[in-house]
């Protein structure tokens, strides 16, 4: 059996249970089980109306199948419940059971995360010294929980926590983890990660909560996908927004400002980015202007990466799934077809985009293309 630290713990996908809302017919240890298939790191069993032994038996079926897949299980509110099955962490309210209580009850080694739903609570969180991770929530109205008319706190509500820990992190050396909870859906998952950096020092969640948008799919491996696609693109951008900022010594992730760089340490930057693309030897597929083509692709080859000027419609979306980035360049519309293939096989697979408009104010083909139409 594996045994999880606070540090081991895989925050980014965190499924919540809520047997009430798997739709009709779906067994919950097969969509449970389907989740995790889907790439789901933690489960908590949230159980809110059943009897005590029914939660020790939900809760240790379900370690069964948490264990299968190396995730670690967490329980809701119930120290009684977690010491009963061994889970590997907690998870309190503001209004359960202390922290300092939970933890003189249950073995050292126990992960405890705690709601916070305002910069106070995160601050205490924080001073406690006593907490692994912290709910932030809710980010969005839900129908899987009665707030009790408390107010969302959106995304920069989410930033702001993040910077309380972050704060917190300098002064203690303990990292406390982050998961955002509340409303959270495909579609409104890249606005939450890439809009909650916190706004001092950019801090990052380490993962999103959610109950509704797993266990109320009929195909919740499906679902968990969806959502981890969106993770790790997001992750991978963080990481590689970090290689940018320890070469250049600027963030690009958020508004904090540019360092001042003399002339020497700009030119020692560009050769440590330089030495970063040769070791990764990206490719980049470019579809540009006749004008420049040529020359982009040896420049391309000089600074270490590899172009691939393909621009049939045929092969394009075939080719998106290996290429590192594409570039789109409109001074020479001759390949309309492959670009619009190319631009959103490129959406699809996560792959970022440079995109040119040259002239595109020029004529109605070129506004239109723009459009992706
Ligand atoms: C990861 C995570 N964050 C927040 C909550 C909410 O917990 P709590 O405030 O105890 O409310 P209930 O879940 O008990 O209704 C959570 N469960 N998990
Ligand atoms: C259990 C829970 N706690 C919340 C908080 O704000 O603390 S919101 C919430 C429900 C999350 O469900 P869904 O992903 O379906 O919105």
């Amino acid at each position: 059996m594996v045994k999880f630290t606070p540090e081991s713990v895989d925050y980014s996908l965190y499924l919540v249970t809520g047997r009430e809302l798997l739709p009709a017919g779906k067994d919950y240890y097969e969509s449970l089980e389907e989740s995790l298939k889907g790439g789901v790191t933690v489960v908590q069993v949230r159980e809110k109306t059943i009897d005590t032994g029914e939660f020790v038996e939900i809760a240790r079926r379900t370690k069964e199948i948490t264990d299968k897949y190396g995730v670690p299980l967490f329980i809701n509110d119930r120290v009684d419940v977690c010491l009963a099955v061994g889970a590997a962490g907690l998870h309190v309210g503001q209004t359960d059971m202390p922290v300092d209580l939970a933890r003189s009850l249950l073995p050292k080694d126990i992960i405890i995360g705690i709601s916070v739903s305002s910069t106070k609570e995160a601050q205490a969180a924080v001073d406690s010294g006593l907490v692994d991770y912290v709910g932030i929530g809710a980010v969005w109205w839900t129908g899987s929980k009665d707030l009790k008319g408390k107010l969302c706190l959106g995304v920069d509500g989410v930033g702001e926590v993040l910077d309380v820990l972050a704060e917190g992190q300098k002064v203690s050396a303990k990292e406390v983890k982050s998961v955002a909870i509340g409303g959270i859906h495909l579609p409104n998952l890249p606005q939450l990660l890439h809009g909650s950096p916190s706004p001092k020092h950019l801090k990052g969640l380490d993962g999103v909560a959610v109950i509704s948008d797993i266990v109320g799919s009929p195909e919740p491996e499906n679902a968990a996908r969806k959502l981890r696609a969106v993770l790790d693109s997001y992750h991978r951008a963080r990481k590689d927004q970090a290689g940018l900022h320890a070469v250049f010594g600027f963030n690009l992730t958020g508004n904090s400002g540019y360092s001042k760089r003399n002339e020497k340490e700009l030119l020692e930057a560009a050769a440590g980015l330089i030495a970063v693309v040769r070791e990764s030897t990206p490719l980049a597929h470019q579809i540009t202007n006749i004008v420049v083509a040529n020359d982009s692709a040896n420049a391309t080859l000089a600074m270490g990466g590899s172009p691939i000027m393909a621009s049939a419609e045929q092969e394009v979306g075939d080719l998106s799934k290996v290429i590192s980035g594409l570039l789109i360049n409109f001074g020479t519309i001759k390949d309309r077809a492959g670009m619009l293939v190319a631009g959103k096989a490129a959406n699809v697979n996560k792959k970022p985009i440079v995109f040119d408009p040259v002239a595109v104010g020029a004529t109605a083909f070129r506004r239109q293309t723009s459009k992706g139409k």
